[in-house]
């Protein structure tokens, strides 16, 4: 065998060497943070500690500092981490998110808040909702739009009927897979479990691959993960985590019909969040019932040059035939430009709902 270059004793003495000025360097920014909260209190006794227009600045700098050799989505990872924890030094932050165990939500969770957070499952969208308005945690977590089968109405609706503020967004890449468990024989598979949106989601794949097998919808993927345990001739389409909490195997991987599958979330609160300098805002418009009136709420919009990322319709449950629309903007209501553009929009309308202005997804 040849000589390496370097020799492999020394380079892992520099590796610890490394971690040693890691480790004390990550030490003294906890430390830090520690200041920070004591500061934060003394200004306020009832302060809020995590700031989502400074976390998603932090790591914006951190993904544009970076000049590899890893990647910048990888280098942020492990600083929300490292934020994370610091966080949870400050204060331990209680998220609630669509449960069970072991979905996408849950996903979407912790790559929004980092592993420190501690995070409860909630049965239902308005469950998450309840426990976030009354204080039972600090924030929630709910689905709101995918990219192949639209938007989440439920989620839409909850904003209708409460006083919640969007805080955050956090867009997640969805692959699903095919989990059987170590009892299923594979040959056999007669049966699918999983969420019909996943269904919807790998339809072509399904068809091609499965299309005897009888498909079950269930109320969640991780369900569908937990109910193939018990069924020999049985299995699931779920993700990673399902997978991972239930002991599962991947049998294909990746299933979706469109690579570029991904879910957008929501971070719910009750604090507004200053300008983080890439932000977004969402509303709720009902308008009058005449001629003209949706050119009339989006001409100020295009005056105005406001990139409209999302513009959705749902009835608005106070006359048979009326309508609100939900919009999504980029830019915040602190912006001069984006506070004139929302006056004119009040004065066109019957009622306009500013649902939060909070910084766009960074990871
Ligand atoms: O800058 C702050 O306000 C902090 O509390 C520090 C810090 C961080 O670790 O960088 C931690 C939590 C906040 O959500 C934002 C940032």
């Amino acid at each position: 065998m040849s000589e390496s270059p370097v020799n492999l004793d020394e380079l892992r003495n520099r590796i610890d060497a490394i971690d040693s000025e890691i480790l004390r360097l990550i030490s003294e920014r906890a430390m830090c943070a520690q200041t920070v909260a004591q500061v934060k209190t003394a200004d306020d006794p009832q302060a809020v500690f995590y700031r989502p227009e400074r976390e998603a600045q932090v790591l914006r700098r951190i993904m544009a500092l970076n000049t590899g050799p890893l990647d910048s989505e990888e280098m942020a990872r492990l600083f929300r981490e490292i934020m994370s924890a610091c966080l949870a030094l400050e204060q331990p932050v209680k998220v609630a998110y669509l449960g069970p165990e072991g979905t996408f939500t849950q996903q979407a969770a912790l790559k929004h808040f980092g592993e420190s957070a501690k995070s409860l499952p909630m049965a239902a969208i308005d469950e998450v909702f309840r426990e976030v308005e009354a204080g039972a945690v600090n924030y929630g977590v709910v689905p709101v739009e995918n990219s192949t089968e639209g938007v989440v109405n439920h989620t839409l609706d909850s904003f209708m009927d409460s006083s919640m503020k969007i805080c955050g967004e956090v867009v997640l890449r969805i692959h699903h897979h095919l989990l059987v468990s170590s009892t299923t024989r594979q040959d056999k598979i007669s049966r699918i479990y999983s969420h019909p949106q996943s269904f919807a989601q790998c339809r072509k794949w399904l068809d091609a691959h499965y299309p005897q097998a009888e498909r079950v919808p269930v109320s969640s993927n991780a369900e569908a993960a937990r109910l193939i345990k018990t069924e020999w001739h049985s299995a699931a389409i779920a993700g990673d985590m399902a997978a991972k909490l239930y002991g599962l195997d991947r049998i294909a991987e990746k299933i979706e019909d469109r690579p570029d599958n991904s879910t957008r979330f929501l971070i719910i609160g009750h604090e507004d969040v200053p300008m983080s300098g890439d932000d977004k805002t969402s509303l709720v418009v009902a308008m009058r019932n005449q001629p003209g009136a949706l050119h009339d709420l989006l001409e100020p919009f295009h005056r105005h040059q406001i990139d409209m990322t999302r513009l959705e319709t749902r009835p608005s449950r106070t006359g048979a035939w009326n309508y609100v629309f939900f919009i999504d903007f980029k830019g915040h209501v602190d912006q001069p430009e984006v506070a004139a553009m929302l006056e004119e929009v009040r004065v066109r309308s019957a009622e306009v709902k500013v649902l939060g202005s909070y910084p766009q997804g960074v990871l």
